[in-house]
């Protein structure tokens, strides 16, 4: 027993609802997704004075499954038109929630689909590559890893994967169809947490490294500015296609890219992409607080899934990785700041910018009482220097940009997180702030891939399956699943 449960930390004393899960499950029945978090249906009826907000709100939930409809490639759907023309990681983790609120079958098959391309050694790929594009850059053809051609990229990304199949498979219309697809999907989970910890904890820290800002979902956050100052190789010249869909200022610099694409080309050629080599050899090697609360949480998912499976030595495979991660999140806490911040492991250092992903430990939940409070009177202080949370940087910071891509604009799916963890905490008017600014944002802008905190603009791809997606498994749920029970005829009403 990890001494953190018998503590003062939240995790153990009021997230517990059942005695089987006794230590990680969330304070809901409901699962991750709808923890609370969204005002349901009615309460937006009678708590709405406008009509014209309902109305407005309806609309988004109809243009939300259009949205998951355009994008959808046949077994899964990508990003955004143009932008992100293939099977992203963590967006299609996300997505599928999306999916599941209209159609149970769909949402099953999004993740059938990202684990199609599994490797043997347990990794999912950031980005599969199920059909020809060229409107993306690095494609399969700069990828070139192993498998000819290229089915997928080299490298991972955060591992929300758990989290979607423990949302499907407790909110399951079908209980019959979503125990057949736990019980295939379960070991290909397991695989993929294992990976994490023999490829990028092969030291026991109790938490993982990311060698390539890709992996972390945040690509061009100031946390790596320090780590991304190691030199550039010759590289052969390359042509991003990125900009041809989104303004240059808000997407990384060529500098940034150059760094993106050194690390890939080192990955390749020199070592073919061995995770066992990567770990040693990569010059970026970073404990991202994003990837890290994600997982942790995703394990607490994991063990919740094993316990309904019967999986017992696998419950106790994962409540290790929970006592070492609890260990492994000490050395990311900033005592002075009030916050967490991602390291350095090469160096040690803490990074030294406030992000958005310092507040996911309360996602995660790992932080104690006494850590929520110190994050808690930041994210206050980041809300009063801007209209809509959350900033992705301290508003604060002279990084801070508005537009630029992870140094200061807001991601839905970050403040699905956050106001999560904050309703965990008790932070309930804080998590309705953000609610509340998510539902403004996407009323004001629409369907955007991140938006500006400070008018309130939408900025990046348009029509964006993670927002989308957002809407309905969240700030929309209620309407969305009434709108799908008209859809497709009576089904077992899940809230
Ligand atoms: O910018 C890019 O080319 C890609 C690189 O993976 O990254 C962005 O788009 C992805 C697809 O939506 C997201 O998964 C990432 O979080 C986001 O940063």
């Amino acid at each position: 027993m990890g001494p953190y449960r018998d503590v003062d930390v939240v995790t153990v004393d009021e997230l517990t609802s059942s005695k089987e899960d006794h230590i990680w499950r969330s304070k809901s029945l409901l699962g991750l997704f709808s923890i609370g978090d969204s005002l349901s249906h009615e309460e937006h009826s009678e708590h709405s004075e406008h009509c014209s907000e309902e109305d407005k709100r309806a609309s988004i939930v109809r243009e939300s499954m259009e949205v998951l409809r355009m994008n959808d490639r046949g077994g899964y759907t990508v990003p955004a038109e143009g932008l992100y023309p293939f099977q992203w990681n963590w967006d299609s983790a996300i997505v599928s929630a999306g999916w599941a609120v209209f159609d149970e079958g769909r949402a099953w098959e999004e993740l059938e689909t990202l684990f199609s391309g599994q490797w043997e050694d347990g990794m999912i790929a950031s980005i599969n590559f199920h059909q020809f594009s060229n409107t993306y850059f690095p494609g399969p053809e700069i990828w070139g890893t192993p498998d000819n051609p290229s089915k997928t990229s080299g490298i991972t990304q955060p591992p929300v994967a758990a989290l979607a199949a423990r949302f499907l498979f407790e909110n399951a219309p079908t209980p019959a169809l979503a125990r057949a697809k736990i019980d295939a999907l379960f070991p290909k989970l397991l695989a993929w947490h294992r990976w994490w910890y023999k490829a990028r904890d092969p030291e026991n820290k109790g938490v993982v490294a990311i060698l390539h800002p890709w992996e972390s979902g945040m690509d061009n956050s100031p946390a790596w500015d320090e780590t991304m100052q190691f030199p550039v190789d010759d590289l052969p010249p390359y042509e991003r296609r990125d900009l041809t869909h989104v303004d240059a200022n808000m997407r990384p610099t060529k500098d940034t890219y150059d760094h993106y694409l050194t690390l890939l080309y080192r990955f390749k050629k020199a070592h073919g992409y061995d995770p066992e080599q990567l770990y040693w050899i990569s010059p970026f090697k970073v404990t991202d607080l994003c990837t890290n609360s994600i997982l942790f949480r995703a394990n607490r998912d994991l063990r919740w899934l094993a316990l309904q499976l019967g999986k017992h030595e696998e419950v106790a495979e994962i409540e290790k990785w929970l006592d070492n991660g609890f260990e492994g999140f000490k050395s990311l806490w900033d005592e002075e700041a009030g916050l967490y911040k991602c390291q350095d492991q090469i160096t040690g250092k803490l990074a030294d910018a406030g992000i958005s992903a310092a507040f996911l430990p309360l996602f995660a939940g790992v932080a104690s009482k006494e850590q929520a409070a110190k994050l808690v009177k930041n994210l206050e202080r980041w809300l009063s220097k801007v209209k809509y949370g959350v900033p992705s940087l301290d508003p604060e910071d002279p990084r801070f940009d508005q537009l630029q891509y992870w140094r200061g604009p807001v991601w839905l799916i970050i403040n699905w997180m956050i106001s999560n963890g904050l309703r965990h905490y008790g932070y309930d008017d804080l998590a309705n702030r953000i609610t509340e600014d998510s539902i403004q944002l996407t009323n004001e802008a629409g369907l955007r891939e991140y938006f500006d905190p400070v008018t309130g603009a939408g900025c990046g791809g348009r029509q964006f399956s993670w927002t989308a997606a957002m809407c309905l498994a969240w700030l929309d749920r209620g309407a969305a699943l009434e709108m799908g029970h008209k859809m497709s005829g009576p089904k077992k009403h899940l809230e």
